[in-house]
């Protein structure tokens, strides 16, 4: 609904996803701009994360085009893939970390597919990134069932930053959190997309979440991305999923909070 920038980061085109005879996308098309934080939501079941999973190449659509970064996954070479996946990363609902491994272990997985980084380097890289995600310089030797469900994905966050990617995926990062971790989160997300210019995929039921920091926002129904524009676009929608969601007593909610965050700067 808003006008395009040029510059898109992905680009999905007349994408289908089925399992069995379950069709989860049909015609799905969505661009995702650089440095924007991109909200993606929908009814539960409407493939928010399976969409995810397909543009991080974690699931091979039955049909369309993905290009991300100028490549297009469904030609691109093993070594392409491989070039183009060390641009992005993903954060999943948990954190999704190696439980034998430390925290500072787990942010280092990634970074051992890099060739000639001594293990020195390493270490001090995934310290950076551990810090950079708000957490204590000792959570770094803790194992992940020693920290909290916040911690865990501040955790998984690190390793998700860990090749210094264009692109992040995250899948639900507020869930599970009480709303001042939640809150604390998304400042964290906002605060390294702008300072790192990086552009965020973002899937969530949170509707602060959106009031917070997207950018902009694409509704998953009827098996494709129905519509994407600003939360004050998403308003106006005459659909009525996208109606009752953004104007229901729990959007009513957020948009309240969103309001006093604001008024609040402005003391
Ligand atoms: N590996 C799989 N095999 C079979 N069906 C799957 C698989 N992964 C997802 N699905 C189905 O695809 C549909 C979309 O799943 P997905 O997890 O993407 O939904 P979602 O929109 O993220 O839901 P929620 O908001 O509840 O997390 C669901 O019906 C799910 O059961």
């Amino acid at each position: 609904m808003t006008d395009a920038p040029s510059d898109a980061v992905i680009t999905v085109r007349g994408v289908r996803n089925q399992f069995g005879t379950h069709l989860v996308h049909d015609a799905l098309d969505l661009d995702v701009w650089r440095g924007e934080i991109l909200g993606v939501v929908g009814g539960s079941g409407t493939g928010k994360s399976v969409l995810l999973r397909t543009i991080a190449g974690l699931q091979q659509p039955a049909a369309g085009t993905i290009t991300v970064l100028g490549t297009d996954l469904s030609t691109a070479t093993e070594d392409q893939r491989k070039a183009i996946e060390a641009r992005w990363g993903v954060m999943f609902q948990d954190g999704a970390l190696f439980s034998s491994l430390t925290v500072r272990e787990n942010v280092e997985v990634p970074m051992r597919s890099v060739p000639g980084l001594s293990r020195e380097t390493v270490r001090a890289l995934a310290d950076l990134k551990i810090s950079m995600v708000g957490l204590p310089y000792l959570a770094g030797d803790k194992y992940p069932s020693e920290l909290s469900g916040g911690m865990r994905k501040r955790a998984g966050l690190a390793r998700a930053l860990a090749l210094d990617p264009d692109i992040v995926f995250l899948d639900e990062p507020t869930a599970g959190l009480d709303p001042i971790g939640a809150a604390d989160f998304d400042q964290l997300i906002k605060g390294l997309s702008r300072s790192l210019g990086l552009t965020v995929f973002l899937v969530t039921h949170d509707l602060d979440t959106l009031h917070a920091i997207c950018d902009r926002i694409a509704v998953l129904a009827e098996r494709k991305v129905l519509v994407t524009g600003t939360m004050q676009e998403m308003l106006s929608v005459d659909h009525p999923w996208v109606h009752s969601y953004f104007h229901g007593p729990r959007a009513r909610a957020a948009l309240d909070h969103a309001n006093s965050q604001t008024a609040g700067k402005g003391d």
